[in-house]
């Protein structure tokens, strides 16, 4: 059976100080730890049972209880009635494959490995005997002096990719470590000194699992009815789940006959097959949250309970589904009883006001009431609760999210959605809480959230034209409307895509006689001249659009790039005045002076006109040739790709041809190349395709300011 490894415990008597190890266990457990290793070198198998046996009463079954090394008194203490979920050995202690033997085939087994000899004494054992290997140490720790020298992430990253069982990170971790360490490929975390000596180890605890689900994808397991019109049951889930960030699975407790006007039969296939399903998952899959919706009878509910007892996922949700919205019973009274039990292995209760009454036994009266009857239940339960008010009377549709555990009580106040689209609301909004806790989010921001979502879902429902009756809501309308859907090429792919489109221009450049006699040096100084004139122009003006660039841009990084090429563009300038338009070179005033030809004043006059709009990316795209253009032409002409002799120190623009082949250029090009591609990739089609745009104009501008020296009027006024 695949479990959920993310986050160890290893206690430890000295760190965990005055506060001592049960107390450190039952703020951590409580914090969300799932393995907890009880690991005290100094104690006597007999003291290790004793502990064993009151940390199994402490746990209650909310995590896995194995102990490090004294596989006897494992055994000793479930004799004594303690639930002791199995072993952790190092090299040098019993073998696994006596504790396998002796605690049977669903205990949890842990071995300490961390050289690659390791690895080949674990290949050699039976498929089976090792659950998970215990790595490290990441950074040098005080706890296990007589480690080898620290590992790091990537010295874990090489083991764990070489190992053929899942591999736990261990060894001086803290909560910063957890995306990184997943990131690396750790199948989960354990925490020694961060959790004992922790303050408070149920927010470490926290802390921890919250960083190691950002950024994954969380796998998230419906148990619930399916509803063939697809807005509720596993169909809304499924979707909720997509559009919430997971990747979603769904187990079937029940079938029903169902459309928007109503249930009209429902189908209850043995429990053995969902015990089948659950089975067939959770040998293979992690799951990293469950969601729980109709779930028919007691004999189902007992098999989810059995499952949950035995897998015991991270994130339990329970949408306690009694009465569909159009009155039918999707629970049988025995059913309401056996929920109860569901109650205390959840996480989150998502209970609507008449569901509430029968998880509480009582009559309520009114929303104020409810929440009393909310807090008393989760105090009694541990779980939190978030009571939907979408079926009380009036204007408004607030939810609670009640926490009695974490002193939390908040209302979520929100007007109603005039709406018959409310038809798998309570399932979609229970999928989407528990996609979302398993991202990393907190209770309040999942609600949030999830709450945002739906209420778009809810405005879009209608227009799906669903069914006569209680239609569905539109879970990806959100997504739809952002333009979310459509595939977004690559930085890498627009780079190539945008270069090839401007072949025919860059190619027409290289053609051009400035650029041919150029690279031969049989360039005449007129037209030479009269290009340097127009460059300077050109420079002074393109800095200020530079400007406008950092102006706009969305973040100091690409603010700083801008202003530092303004600024560059400006020396630029200088130094063509300083270096070329001098009369040493025969160049008097005016020249250096000279009006703005067409090519120039027209070329200005697009990037001006798109600076005027404010558009920061359609900007940057337009200012990109200039940069890109030229570090390819400058570096070519250099290499004498277009004639030989530009390659020669004695060229007679030898310098000016440095100027452009410049390594500095370069890489400012590159850096506008990768801002321009990456705002281009982020953006969506229409603006992407303005971008396009103004970078292909700039383009053939470009070509025209190098055909201007040549030009019948640009030659002969020089
Ligand atoms: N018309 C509505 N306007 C705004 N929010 C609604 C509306 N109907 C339902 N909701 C939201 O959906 C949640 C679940 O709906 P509700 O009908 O209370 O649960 P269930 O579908 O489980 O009976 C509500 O708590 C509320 O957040
Ligand atoms: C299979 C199934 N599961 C749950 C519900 C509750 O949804 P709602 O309360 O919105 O009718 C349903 N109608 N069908
Ligand atoms: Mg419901």
């Amino acid at each position: 059976m695949i479990r959920d490894l993310s986050l160890h415990l290893v206690t430890d008597p000295v760190l965990s100080g005055s506060r001592g190890v049960a107390e450190t266990v039952r703020a951590a457990v409580s914090g969300g730890v799932g393995v907890v290793q009880l690991r005290d070198k100094g104690a006597s198998d007999a003291e290790t049972v004793d502990r064993l046996v009151e940390l199994s009463g402490i746990i209650d079954g909310r995590a896995r209880l194995i102990v490090n090394d004294q596989l006897g008194a494992a055994v000793s203490a479930r004799a004594r009635g303690a639930r002791v979920d199995g072993v952790h050995l190092g090299q040098g202690d019993a073998s696994v494959l006596r504790a396998r033997e002796l605690l049977g085939p669903d205990a949890l087994i842990g071995l300490t490995a961390n050289r690659a000899e390791h690895l080949d004494a674990v290949r050699a054992l039976p498929a089976g005997t090792v659950d998970y290997l215990g790595v490290g140490a990441i950074r040098p720790t005080s706890t296990k002096p007589d480690h080898p020298p620290a590992l790091g992430f990537e010295g874990f990253r090489a083991f764990a990719e070489a190992s053929p069982l899942p591999c736990v990170a261990i060894g001086g971790i803290v909560p910063d470590d957890a995306a990184a360490l997943r990131e690396a490929g750790a199948a989960g975390v354990a925490a020694v000194a961060a959790l004992c000596t922790s303050p408070d180890p149920r927010s470490t605890a926290t802390e921890f699992l919250r960083n190691w689900r950002r950024g994954a994808t969380p796998r998230v397991l419906s148990i619930a009815g399916s509803d063939p019109s697809g807005g509720a049951g596993i169909q809304a889930d499924l979707k909720s789940i997509a559009a919430n960030g997971g990747y979603g699975m769904a187990a079937l407790a029940a079938l029903t006959a169902q459309n928007t006007r109503g249930v009209r039969g429902v189908h209850v296939p043995p429990a053995e097959f969902l015990r089948a399903q659950l089975e067939a998952l959770s040998e293979d899959i992690v799951v990293d949250a469950v969601k729980l919706g109709m779930l028919a009878n007691a004999e189902i509910i007992e098999t989810v309970i059995a499952w949950i007892d035995a897998v015991r996922p991270s994130i339990v949700v329970l949408d306690p589904v009694m009465v569909a919205t159009s009155g039918d019973r999707l629970l049988d009274a025995a059913g309401e009883a056996a929920l109860r039990g569901l109650v205390e292995r959840a996480d989150l209760v998502t209970p609507n006001l008449a569901e509430l009454a029968v998880l509480t036994g009582r009559e309520l009266g009114g929303w104020s009431d409810a929440l009393v009857a909310a807090e008393a239940l989760s105090a009694e339960s541990g779980a939190a609760l978030l009571v939907k008010g979408g079926h009380l009377p009036g204007d408004t549709a607030p939810d609670a999210l009640v926490d009695a555990g974490r002193g939390i009580r908040r209302e979520f106040p929100g007007a109603r959605i005039a709406t018959r689209n409310t038809h798998g609301t309570g399932c979609s909004l229970s999928s989407a809480l528990a996609t979302r806790l398993a991202r990393g989010e907190s209770a309040e921001q999942a609600v949030a959230g999830s709450r945002a979502w739906l209420r778009e879902s809810l405005r879009a429902g209608s227009g799906l034209g669903v069914g006569s009756g209680h239609g569905p809501v539109h879970h990806f309308a959100g997504l739809w409307e952002r333009g979310g859907l459509e595939t977004r090429p690559s930085a890498e792919d627009i780079r190539e895509a945008w270069w090839g489109r401007i072949s025919g221009v860059r190619s027409g450049i290289d053609r051009l006689p400035f650029i041919t006699a150029l690279a031969d040096g049989s360039l005449a100084e007129a037209p030479f001249r009269f290009y340097l004139a127009q460059d300077a122009r050109y420079l002074r003006e393109y800095a200020r659009v530079l400007a406008e660039a950092s102006r706009l841009a969305p973040d100091p990084e690409e603010q700083a790039f801008w202003a530092e090429s303004a600024r560059g563009s400006i020396l630029g300038e200088m130094e063509l005045h300083a270096s070329w338009l001098t009369p040493e070179r025969g160049i008097v005033g005016e020249t250096s002076d000279a009006e703005p030809a067409p090519a120039t004043v027209a070329y200005l006059d697009h990037l001006r006109s798109v600076a005027f709009g404010g558009d920061y990316p359609e900007l940057i795209a337009a200012l990109l040739p200039c940069f890109w253009l030229y570090t390819d032409l400058g570096s070519r002409l250099r290499a004498g790709a277009l004639h030989p002799f530009a390659r020669d120190p004695e060229h007679p623009y030898a310098s000016w041809l440095d100027t452009y082949a410049d390594a500095g250029f370069a890489a400012a090009a590159e850096r506008a190349i990768g801002i321009v591609t990456r705002a281009a990739s982020r953006t969506g089609g229409e603006q992407r395709a303005r971008m396009l745009r103004a970078f292909e104009t700039s383009s053939a501008h470009e070509r025209s300011f190098f055909a201007a020296p040549m030009a019948e009027e640009g030659a002969d006024r020089a």
